[in-house]
């Protein structure tokens, strides 16, 4: 299903069109403990959501789990949606993961609309078809692709978001502008996220969807060109998981922007990544992510957790390099030590 993605200066006029848009008997909204207080009286009194039933869950990705999963299709259940309900997630990108696999796989798949409260799932997690919870200790292990039908995004909503999640939400959009090119890249690096003007944050923020959009309209299932989105997640993720595993979870951004940094070091060494491009991304990510918490005694493990990365075949594990700003190399391996020297580098520098 394609997806219509609208950045609203009239939310709930735009919730309330999306929602009339496709005749449905019911309509149900996940949020989190957080989006419930703070986003959804932001939607209160929309047209056609009378009556809508509200099923949250505990925020935070430790909470985009099996249990958080059954609880939902639980709660569906016990509140008597059909297949022909509609189910509207309000929240961030766990709220969007989580809630678009429920809507996809109760009852086989009811129709669903994405409303991203915070900066990340506006720019990344509620575009594209991307569904899922973490399993076993990895990141998005168990999912499906299948799109929202619509997505309204309100920069508004990010009034009430922390530094940290802006942050965590503008590694994505750092992501997007090196997939992008140099204009893109440059941009991002000089504009102050730490206090954001929320009307030109607009204006970088349907930029970046720009650049998602274009890549998973080529290639919605990852077949090849959108491995390109996941630069930055090899590492990333195992970053992620890693620091879940130990109870210190960091933001999903925070783990992209470490594995930006170490990917970019791999693209320097393997396909020729300008070394001064590499030296100020870094800064930036040093200057306002910090470094990861892991030492030398970690590697193996992240290792062992890069080894589960859904773009690996056999027994090599997959990077997607760059080989400049705007030149992507998808499909690159590289060796446990050359891993090593990359954790080095984020660790130490150069
Ligand atoms: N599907 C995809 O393509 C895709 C892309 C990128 C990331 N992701 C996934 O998205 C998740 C991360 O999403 P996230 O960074 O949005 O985190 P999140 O959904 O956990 O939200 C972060 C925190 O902000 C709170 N929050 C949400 N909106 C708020 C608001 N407007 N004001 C104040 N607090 C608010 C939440 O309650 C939560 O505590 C990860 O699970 C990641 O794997 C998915
Ligand atoms: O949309 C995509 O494709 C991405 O890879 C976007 C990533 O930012 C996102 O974190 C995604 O959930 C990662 O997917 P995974 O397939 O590596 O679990
Ligand atoms: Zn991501």
């Amino acid at each position: 299903m394609e997806q219509g993605i609208v950045i609203t200066k009239c939310l709930k006029e735009d919730v309330a069109a999306a929602v009339a848009a496709r005749p449905h008997d019911r309509t149900f909204i996940i949020t989190d403990d957080t989006t419930r207080r703070l986003c959804l009286p932001l939607i209160s009194g929309t047209r056609g959501l009378e009556g809508a039933d509200v099923i949250s869950i505990h925020p935070g990705d430790a909470h985009k789990d099996i249990e958080s999963l059954t609880h939902v299709w639980t709660e569906l259940g016990r509140l008597g949606a059909t297949r022909h309900s509609c189910v509207i997630n309000l929240g961030g990108g766990m709220v969007t993961d989580l809630g678009g696999f429920a809507a996809s796989t109760f009852k086989r798949g009811v129709d669903f609309i994405n409303i991203p409260t915070t900066l990340l799932s506006m720019v990344d997690a509620s575009v594209g078809g991307k569904t899922g919870i973490n399993f076993n200790g990895l990141k998005n292990e168990v999912g499906v692709f299948n799109n929202a039908r619509r997505v309204i995004i309100d920069t508004s909503f990010l009034k009430t978001s922390d530094r940290e999640n802006l942050l965590s939400g503008y590694a994505e959009m750092l992501k997007h502008g090196l997939l992008n090119g140099d204009p893109a890249w440059a941009v991002l690096l000089t504009y102050d996220i730490e206090s954001p003007d929320l009307e030109r944050l607009s204006a970088l923020v349907a930029d970046s969807i720009a650049v998602k959009e274009r890549i998973v309209s080529l290639d919605p299932h990852e077949e090849g060109l959108r491995k390109a989105l996941n630069l930055g997640h090899t590492i990333g993720h195992a970053f992620e998981s890693h620091a879940l595993s130990v109870g210190r979870p960091i933001l999903h951004g925070y783990a992209v922007a470490y594995g930006l940094t170490c990917e970019l070091y791999l693209s320097c060494v393997k396909t020729g990544f300008p070394e001064g491009k590499l030296r100020q991304t870094a800064t930036f990510v040093r200057e306002h992510y910090g470094t990861p918490a892991v030492s030398c005694k970690d590697y193996d493990a992240l290792i062992e957790l890069m080894r589960h990365d859904k773009k690996n075949t056999g027994t090599d594990i997959n990077f997607t390099l760059l080989a400049d700003t705007g030149d992507i190399r998808t499909d690159r391996t590289a060796t446990p030590d050359e891993i090593k020297e990359a954790l080095d580098f984020i660790r130490e520098g150069l």
